[in-house]
């Protein structure tokens, strides 16, 4: 595999479960192929897991990690072309990704979306400019659109934890105080269709995802009904997508609740906001499998990390 930046470019995504299941149980088996390697992690924003698995899953691998922090402590970086740069932006992605390839064999990157300007986010202007303008593999760490190394952790996450052949999952909306992305419903979203589940989307009116997304899977707007009979209630809060980027008025309470989910698994990718999202009788209850997620983080990062090693 050359890069890694969305759900798309998992070609079977039961193989790779049964290999990040393989990975988990003897994680420093490849301890040698990521010698002399090194890895860039850049963040243009906030991340505690992202931060940590994604290096604790290059060391297992023997690979040497890397940080920055982009926004704040690199010069401001110029994405236009034939822009005169005359303004706040000190270097262009041209010369800033051919120089990072100079020091990294593969580069990882987290770049949040703006919410106000959807053309511009689903260009995803900052991920694909490292793309076109690095000379080594390239690793999604949440752009505006996606966060695949987070879909792939889920995928990984419900299938160590199903009893059922084809267990119901329900992606569901929560509540926020902030207008947050599209990109975790998304990759999730993109998993699910990918696997043998019964997958259906619960969320307000006016809370429908890019449908370009999410096809043919079920929106419901009734959250009880959604729940009958689920297995996994992962849930996320996400900004309207057809008033793109703004936080609608919602009529009915959609906070997750331990008597609305009865025996479904609770799932989130964290972090997550408590009594708002989600009360904390189900965090703190043993249907809560977010740990376990935040765990699978890195053996979802080794798997990819692993793949383009391989490939390099
Ligand atoms: N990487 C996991 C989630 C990141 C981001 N959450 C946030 O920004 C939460 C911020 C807050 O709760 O203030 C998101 O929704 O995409
Ligand atoms: N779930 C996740 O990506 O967490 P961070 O934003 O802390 O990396």
């Amino acid at each position: 595999m050359k890069h890694y930046t969305s759900i798309n470019d998992i070609e079977n995504i039961n193989s790779w479960i049964d290999e990040a299941k393989e990975i988990k149980a003897n994680p420093l088996a490849n301890k040698e192929l990521g010698k002399n390697k090194t890895l860039g992690l850049l963040f243009f924003n906030s991340s505690l897991r992202t931060r940590l698995s994604t290096q604790k899953a290059a060391l297992n691998l023997g690979m040497d990690p890397i940080v920055m922090n982009v926004s704040g402590d690199a010069w401001g970086i110029e994405f236009g072309d034939g822009t005169i740069m005359n303004g706040n932006t000190a270097e262009h992605i041209k010369e800033a990704a051919a120089v990072v390839s100079q020091y990294c064999d593969i580069i990882a990157v987290r770049a949040f979306p703006s919410l106000t300007d959807k053309e511009k986010d689903e260009s995803e202007q900052i991920l694909n400019s490292f793309v076109k303008f690095a000379s080594v593999p390239v690793v999604s760490m949440e752009s505006a659109t996606g966060h695949p190394l987070q879909g792939l952790t889920d995928a990984i996450t419900i299938a160590e934890n199903s009893t059922k052949k084809k267990p119901k999952v329900v992606l569901s909306w929560a509540p926020h105080v902030k207008a947050l992305p599209h990109a975790v419903a998304n990759s999730f979203t993109q998993a699910m269709q990918k696997m043998d589940v019964e997958f259906v989307i619960a969320n307000p009116e006016g809370y429908n995802l890019n449908p370009e997304i999410t096809k043919d899977t079920p929106i419901i707007h009734n959250q009880e009904e959604a729940f009958k009979d689920a297995d996994f209630v992962y849930t996320k809060n996400w900004s309207s997508y057809e008033n793109y980027g703004q936080n609608l008025e919602v009529d009915a309470n959609w906070t997750i609740t331990k008597d609305k989910i009865g025996d479904a698994k609770f799932m989130h990718c964290l972090p997550v906001r408590r009594n708002v999202v989600v009360e904390d009788a189900v965090l703190d209850s043993d249907s809560s499998l977010v740990i376990e997620q935040a765990n699978n983080r890195t053996y979802a990062a080794q798997l990819v990390l692993k793949k383009i090693l391989e490939d390099l």
